[in-house]
């Protein structure tokens, strides 16, 4: 699609007519009417799910019972499924797990890197981040802080430019998303990861937001750890288990704080003394919650039968096409594009800026199109090349330019708030 000229629903439809990725839609249950904007926080339905849940729930717990951890292969599942996922990453064999939440893992993440940056320099007691990063990962970062009490301390940037700067000899790690929740801003994981190592310090990426939706090569970056999670663009199912990588050389060197039996160099020897396993199984923790990680497969299976730089590049198309259509049809209604239009800085997700967003996404969402809303007023859609397409694009901003110009957001049923926005 070209990205200047005046766009027609009828050019959206010949581009989906020849879109690579046309036929992967199928394999997901998206309801009639919607047209779903939000994969970047909780992605769709494979239509494989229902059956898989099935096959657990039914066979493997119904009829295997406690058999399945040997025989249905329960036990292995997080690391099975890591090796699953590795592709996606740019990572290897036995270099990630699946298991607990994306917080959880960036904990056990963030305390190894301090473990192991300690034993090189214990004089480093920074931790650089940004103020615009999700705040469960800064939260984490304060509650290790607090935790250690050993004079830690986080330095928050305020613009990606400002990284190189903060970084320096105080600093032990540096902890960023790759694309950023709000804005879409996209890091360049190998520039970036350079740069912080040739300062000496160790570089933790989250993944949330660009695992399946992004090339990401963790390997070529030779990047020291990353976690992210299934639930967005891998859909893997609300709340499904999250993962962590960790570059080998630092499997078998820093502490694993969560040190529970799953991570024991022989969990069913049921010793009293910790002692951890070799390799990526030290970062499991405790049970897993199989039926939830079961799923994480069939948003897996589908990702990886797509080409990955078709997926980016549709992508972009679609963000483009997003970004052209709202400034050609609303220019008029005061939104501000906050997303870089750079492709080389940008996620899968477009992001504006209006005084009146929530009350907008309220209205957008009652008539089908499904985005989501973060403060301070962004109203945020997400880009998934799996079963979204140009006309869906098309048709979700003449929704959109409908509710500016006839002000329907102007309801008081849309400004009442939701607990989850
Ligand atoms: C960048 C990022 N990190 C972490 C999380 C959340 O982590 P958790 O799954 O532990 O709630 C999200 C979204 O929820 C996120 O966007
Ligand atoms: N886990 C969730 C549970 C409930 C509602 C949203 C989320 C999200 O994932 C939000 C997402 N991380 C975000 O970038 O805003």
């Amino acid at each position: 699609m070209t990205s200047t000229t005046t766009l027609s629903l009828e050019d959206c439809v010949k581009a989906d007519a020849v879109d690579p990725l046309r036929e992967f839609r199928r394999e997901f249950a998206i309801p009639e009417g919607v047209l779903y904007f939000d994969g970047n926080s909780l992605g769709a339905r494979p239509i494989a799910a229902q059956e898989c849940a099935a096959r657990v729930i039914g066979d493997e717990w119904g009829n295997g019972l406690v058999r399945s951890w040997n025989e249905a292969g329960w036990f292995d599942l997080p690391v099975r499924l890591g090796d699953k996922l590795a592709p996606l990453l740019g990572a290897g064999e036995g270099e990630v797990v699946v298991t607990d939440s994306t917080s959880i893992n960036l904990f056990k993440a963030l305390a190894s890197a301090l473990s192991i940056a300690a034993a090189q320099d214990p004089s480093r007691k920074v931790i650089v981040s940004e103020r615009d990063n999700f705040p469960t990962d800064l939260y984490i970062a304060e509650g290790i802080i607090s935790l250690l009490d050993q004079g830690y301390e986080l330095r928050l940037i305020d613009q990606p430019g400002d990284l190189t700067e903060a970084v320096g000899p105080d600093t032990a790690v540096v902890m960023l998303s790759h694309v950023n929740y709000r804005t879409g801003n996209l890091y360049a994981m190998t520039e970036v990861t350079a740069a912080v190592q040739e300062r000496g310090a160790l570089m933790i990426w989250d993944l949330a937001h660009s695992a399946g939706a992004v090339t990401v090569d963790l390997s070529g970056a030779d990047a020291d750890f990353a976690v992210g999670c299934t639930y967005k663009y891998l859909n893997g199912g609300p709340g499904s288990p999250a993962f962590i990588w960790v570059n080998r050389r630092h499997q078998n060197t820093g502490i694993q704080p969560l040190s529970g039996w799953w991570g024991h160099a022989r969990p069913f020897a049921m010793e009293s003394a910790y002692e951890p396993g070799a390799g990526i199984r030290r970062f499991l923790s405790g049970t897993q919650p199989i039926t939830s990680l079961s799923l994480v497969e069939c948003g897996l299976d589908v990702a990886l039968k797509a080409d990955m730089a078709d997926i980016r590049s549709k992508s972009l198309a679609l963000a483009d096409l997003f970004i052209d259509l709202v400034e050609e049809r609303c220019a008029a209604y005061g939104l501000e594009l906050i997303t870089p239009r750079k492709h080389e800085r940008r996620g899968s997700h477009v992001s504006f800026v209006h005084p009146e967003g929530y009350s907008i996404m309220k209205a957008l969402i009652a008539r089908g199109v499904i985005g989501d809303y973060r403060e301070p007023g962004v109203l945020r859609f997400g880009i998934t090349p799996l079963y979204l397409g140009y006309a869906d694009v098309w048709n979700a901003v003449d929704v959109l330019r409908d509710i500016l110009e006839n002000k329907s957001w102007d309801r008081p049923e849309f400004r009442e708030r939701d607990a989850v926005t």
